[in-house]
């Protein structure tokens, strides 16, 4: 047993022992019923949600039951390592917390307890600009784990700017430019509740906190809450780029670019075109386009087609250890989950996003060794079969 993940299954069995049983399942597929019970029913639409009829987000868990493992076994798999390189750096495992918006709608520790769990756990938190904490304070709550920072591309240059040159001076390594979410999709959970995060009954709170962005807003105070907030929205979000405005960013970057949301693979070969780092296949968990492809069904063609050129990460739909091999033998280099972590958040803030974060990780590295595999690296299509 690997003694690093391993002593988290045994902790969960000595607690069971104790009397005391964890807050919510282990099983990741399955915390989000139980996030329903203690978040606000509009909060938990808006994080649960997704486009349209919700068939992407469906689409996305059912690319992953199409491929199954086949185990092997006396494969010296009992000791494991999965240490993992990304864009030349080292990390615990090939996992990263996804960009997620406006924590402090599931819990007050917001962002700040989010990145206290990844600093423990070694894994990097991708901050997103949308985010309920400032650049400064969640690098502080990191206090020194690996950072990146998710770009919203916003229409006005000097904001971003000022983002990038925020993000740069706070330590975050890796610019991550989310291209699929330049207006918000059609999400008839947030339509039916009338929710937006950063609209409540008594007004709105300015979603961005950026300096820059704030000292920019014309005041209009007839405007409707649910406007300004969407207007606001938009600002940041920006609208009608190219891809030759990426080289505007490759200027004023230093760092490694990764491009999220790719999922055709001409667009993958755009990105490798533009001089960019990496890509992050990703249909945003299924919030943006109802009825599109499952994540994971792209990945494959896209992995072959650029994969030797720039580093493929994917996210969409990963729940279980058994998730991150299969992207990982499809191509990817690494994943990043969304919705789980912010559970965990919910439940239990900076612990109950350790918990699933160690919970993942124990899952792989178990899944992985008694499937008879010992490193994500040498991951391949071989450990698979399509069903
Ligand atoms: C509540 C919520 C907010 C999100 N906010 C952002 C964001 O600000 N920026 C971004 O690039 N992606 C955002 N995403 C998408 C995630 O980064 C990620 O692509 C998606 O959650 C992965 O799917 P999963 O939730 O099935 O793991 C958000 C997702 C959720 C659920
Ligand atoms: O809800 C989202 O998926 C998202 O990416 C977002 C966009 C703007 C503000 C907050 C979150």
């Amino acid at each position: 047993m690997s003694e690093r993940f391993g002593n988290y299954q045994a902790e969960i069995y000595l607690q069971g022992y104790g009397g005391t049983t964890p807050a919510f399942s282990t099983d990741l597929t399955r915390i989000e019923e139980s996030a329903a019970a203690v978040l606000d029913p509009r909060a938990y639409g808006y994080v649960a949600g997704s486009a349209g009829s919700g068939s992407t987000a469906a689409a996305n868990r059912a690319a992953f039951d199409r491929w199954r493992l086949v185990p092997r076994m006396l494969a010296g798999a009992t000791e494991r390592d999965l240490t993992t390189t990304v864009l030349g750096t080292t990390m615990p495992a090939p996992v990263l917390l996804a960009p997620v918006g406006a924590q402090s709608i599931v819990h007050d520790g917001a962002e700040a307890a989010t990145a206290r769990a990844a600093a423990s756990t070694g894994l990097p938190m991708v901050l997103s600009t949308a985010s309920s904490t400032s650049i400064e304070d969640v690098a502080a709550a990191s206090g020194g784990g690996p950072l990146w920072f998710q770009l919203y591309w916003p229409s006005d240059s000097e904001v971003c700017l000022s983002l990038l040159a925020r993000a740069e001076a706070a330590g975050y390594s890796v610019l991550v430019v989310t291209l699929d979410n330049w207006s918000l999709g059609w999400r008839p959970s947030d339509l039916d509740n009338g929710y937006l995060p950063f609209l409540n009954g008594a007004g709105t709170a300015v979603p961005f906190t950026d300096p820059v962005f704030l000292g920019g807003l014309d005041a209009s105070p007839e405007e409707e809450p649910a406007m300004a907030v969407l207007r606001w929205i938009s600002m940041i979000t920006g609208t009608d780029r190219t891809w030759a405005d990426l080289a505007f960013l490759r200027k004023h970057w230093e760092g490694p670019i990764v491009l999220k949301g790719i999922q055709h693979v001409d667009d993958a070969r755009h990105a490798v075109a533009a001089g960019m780092d990496g890509i992050v296949v990703s249909n945003h968990g299924g919030r943006q386009v109802d009825g599109a492809v499952g994540a994971l069904d792209v990945l494959p063609e896209i992995a072959a087609a650029v994969g030797d050129r720039i580093e493929v990460l994917f996210d969409s739909g990963v729940r279980t250890g058994a998730d991150v091999i299969k992207a990982l033998a499809l191509g990817a280099r690494a994943v990043l989950v969304g919705r789980p972590y912010v559970y965990g958040l919910a439940h239990a803030g900076e612990d109950g996003v350790r918990q699933v974060l160690r919970g993942l990780l124990a899952d792989l590295d178990l899944t992985l060794g008694l499937s008879g595999n010992t490193t994500p690296g040498a991951l391949t299509a071989s450990v698979l079969r399509r069903s």
